[in-house]
């Protein structure tokens, strides 16, 4: 089974082909966590399926590295648009149907940045979802062990808490974050996101993923943690996102209300599994 090995920002991905190869019987949700495993797979920290799309030029399917499925990815999107640019006559323009709906990603050759339009964020908690009675969850105290964090819940398609703390270094993201990621106020669990302030246009990111732990970058949540930071006063509309892997610039239109996402995508290798 061939595969082509892709990062964005050092959030790294397995993608499989299934309309060049026939993947009818493989079960990518087990299969994931063996994949992604750096020391008995290839490692990463997820899984991208090319796929048929009656909607759109190609279907995206996600698979965490934990084997659960989550309903976008902004890194894998961008990395899926490299993958079809360089396999795929060249085509920098696409519309990829996901679980998230439809992204069309744009691929500029020149500068190698892929920007993506990422839709509009959901801040219903009903629809993040997030536990939580008001219209909005913002800055909500909500105790986690011996610590209590102020959580402003978006989604993205795939839901994030996100955090504003003084110094992203001082926080044990391993242990908060994964605590978070399973607390009870998100029923599907969440990607969560530690934010620092740099200026009103730029933030240092750490991010916990959901499924995946520690990532070097979290696409959706950069977007997510844009949008929290405008919500609560900390952020004008067009951020720069400082992560472990690199930068992500993020804007989020007041006009269409959408959010845009801009960054780097690159393929790695390419090999063949052997089951
Ligand atoms: N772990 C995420 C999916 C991958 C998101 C992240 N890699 C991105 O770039 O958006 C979730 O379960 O919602």
């Amino acid at each position: 089974m061939n595969f082509v090995k892709l990062e964005g920002l050092g959030n790294d991905f397995i993608l499989f082909d299934a309309l060049k190869d026939d993947l009818s019987a493989i079960n990518f949700h087990e299969l994931a966590p063996k994949l992604c495993n750096r020391h008995f797979g290839i490692g990463a920290d997820g899984l991208l399926i090319v796929r048929k799309s009656e909607k759109a030029d190609f279907y995206m399917q996600v698979i965490n590295a934990d084997g659960s499925e989550p309903q976008m990815c902004g890194n894998g999107i961008r990395c899926f648009a490299r993958y079809v640019y360089e396999n795929y006559a060249k085509k920098s323009v696409i519309s990829v149907e996901t679980l998230a709906g439809i992204m069309l990603p744009v691929l500029d050759p020149k500068n190698n940045i892929i920007e993506v339009d990422m839709g509009e964020p959901i801040l219903e908690p009903a629809r993040v979802p997030v536990k939580f009675s008001g219209e909005k969850m913002l800055n909500a105290p909500v105790p986690v062990l011996d610590q209590t964090f102020a959580i402003t819940a978006v989604s993205m398609g795939n839901p994030h808490g996100v955090i504003f703390v003084a110094d992203v270094s001082a926080v044990n993201v391993p242990v908060y974050g994964a605590a978070l990621e399973t607390h009870e106020i998100f029923p599907e669990k969440a990607n969560i996101e530690f934010c620092q302030i740099l200026s009103r246009g730029e933030i240092k990111m750490r991010v916990w993923e959901r499924g995946a732990g520690e990532t070097l970058a979290c696409g959706t949540g950069a977007c997510a943690a844009a949008v929290a930071g405008v919500l609560t006063g900390r952020l004008d509309r067009d951020v720069t996102v400082q992560l472990a892997g690199g930068i992500l610039k993020i804007s989020w239109d007041a006009d269409d209300n959408r959010v845009s996402m801009s960054g780097p995508a690159f393929q790695v290798f390419k090999g063949e599994v052997v089951l």
